[in-house]
């Protein structure tokens, strides 16, 4: 989904023209709402995101909660902090204290932004915007992910074998899940099973059932996964840790539709739905004679691959913000955002995890930090980027005076990122003059001592 244009209502000139400037700079298509007669009686398309301060909301309330009544309108108010008691007690009404904090701002319209996104009551976004989820637990964005929402919707049509590979993390369950939640099976079984985590005797057991009998400890006729999951879909995780000799058993079900449990001789048939997923390399290990080949083309017939996280950056925030409003739900949390900078920093980190990697981070910190914004400080330091304070020029040649741009690049620039390094880069280059004394460097910057290292703990940067 595109972003959903957003409406500034505020009496004050100074006021909405800074938000205007600040949300058009982000890339949000933004209005301002001169007089408030067209924008509530006819409201075309309807308005979904409306920021305002509290005293024009309130003279205006009638107009907007009728507005609101019919499209879902989210509400981002400001004023005095003790001010937030009157609103009503809905996620759509938010509200910020002023004097007002444009990070905070921005966490905002993304919290309504991704309201919108997976509101229940919005199953239909218009048909010029794209979905940001599939079936409301799969989030994305990027280009690989909106592929991938495609693909699972064709897929899902079919009853044909599908095989899921990616890292660890990525996504495969969830993928799974979708597929058989969007197929003609949605209302039988999806049965999942991880070849790996049960132990190589009793996983021919699990999945095919056995008799009364067959083994000691098997007291009485069990069904296995394959007969739980007759007209569903059964979801083999971890297939390539599968052993050779059910690796035969398995293809034989996928050429005939018929097994045998344990201890018996008699054929089961089954209409099962194989979706399997791997994090390993199966074409490798068909290489290698680690896995057999006729199961990997049965298994294969529709390949998909989960993209790491770090190939499809720009679903960092969005993902970011998803979690933080279920963590903050979840554990009755306040925690308005991640601030700027860590935001930035958790972009550029490589998520040899992935999704699970970042969901986990984000529910650490709303554990921990309770309210307000995380900032870099408290972010787990293998997150922070290595600094590096080396003089870049070998000793003797001095270093490039720190002209900045000269020309703003065609694509835009964030204004505080340029900034921010440029301030680190000043700050190197004074450290590197002065060898790392920190009192020459602050008064070569016309720092107080004090200040500078603030800032070197702010930025993480170490003197020497
Ligand atoms: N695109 C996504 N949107 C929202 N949540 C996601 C997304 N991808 C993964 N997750 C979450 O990340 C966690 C891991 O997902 P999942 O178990 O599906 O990954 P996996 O690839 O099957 O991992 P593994 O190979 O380790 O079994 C889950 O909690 C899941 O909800």
């Amino acid at each position: 989904m595109s972003n959903s244009k957003l409406f500034i209502l505020d009496d004050d000139r100074k006021t909405r023209d800074l938000l205007l400037a600040f949300l058009t700079y982000q890339g949000y298509d933004t209005t301002i709402v001169d007089n408030d007669v067209g924008f509530f009686d006819a409201p075309s398309p309807p308005p979904r995101t409306l920021i305002t301060d509290l005293p024009t909301l309130l003279a205006r309330m009638p107009n907007i909660l009728k507005t609101g009544a019919d499209n879902d309108l989210v509400v981002i108010a400001y004023d005095k902090a003790e001010s937030a008691r009157i609103l009503p007690q809905d996620e759509r009404w938010l509200f910020m204290p002023k004097p007002l904090n444009l990070d905070e701002l921005e966490s905002m319209v993304m919290r309504a932004q991704e309201y919108h996104a997976l509101s229940s009551r919005n199953p239909d976004p218009p048909a010029d915007e794209y979905p940001h989820f599939l079936c409301s637990t799969i989030i994305g964005k990027s280009r690989q992910m909106l592929h991938l929402f495609e693909m699972i919707e064709k897929v899902a049509e079919s009853s044909a074998t599908v095989l899921i590979q990616g890292e660890s993390g990525t996504g495969k369950e969830l993928a799974a899940r979708a597929i058989h939640q969007l197929s003609g099976r949605s209302n039988r079984n999806f049965v999942p099973i991880n070849c790996a985590a049960i132990p190589e005797d009793l996983l021919e057991s699990e999945l095919f059932g056995h008799v009364k009998g067959s083994f000691t400890g098997a007291y009485a006729n069990r069904a296995g996964r394959f007969e739980i999951a007759d007209k569903g879909t059964l979801f083999l995780d971890e297939i390539g840790d599968m052993k050779a000799n059910l690796q035969v058993k398995l293809l034989r079900v996928l050429q005939t539709k018929e097994f045998e449990p344990v201890g018996s001789t008699r054929s089961q048939k089954v209409d099962v739905r194989i979706i399997a997923a791997t994090n390993k390399n199966l074409e490798e290990q068909v290489a290698n004679r680690d896995f057999r080949e006729d199961l990997y083309y049965r298994l294969s017939v529709i390949p998909i691959t989960m993209p790491p996280l770090r190939e499809r950056r720009e679903d960092i925030p969005l993902l970011i913000s998803h979690f933080l409003g279920q963590f903050n739900r979840d554990k009755r949390r306040l925690v308005k955002g991640f601030s700027r900078e860590s935001l930035e920093i958790l972009c550029n980190y490589s998520w040899p995890g992935n999704v699970r990697e970042l969901e986990n981070l984000v529910e650490r910190m709303v554990t921990i930090k309770e309210s307000g914004f995380i900032t870099p400080d408290d972010l787990p330091e293998k997150y922070l980027p290595t600094p590096s304070l080396a003089p870049s020029a070998p000793a003797g040649v001095s270093l490039p005076e720190p002209t900045g741009i000269e020309e703003l690049p065609a694509a835009g620039i964030c204004l505080n990122s340029a900034v921010d390094a440029f301030e680190s880069r000043l700050i190197q280059l004074a450290l590197a003059r002065t060898g790392g004394n920190k009192k020459e460097a602050a008064a070569l910057l016309n720092l107080k001592r004090t200040t500078l290292i603030e800032k070197l703990k702010k930025k993480n940067l170490q003197a020497s």
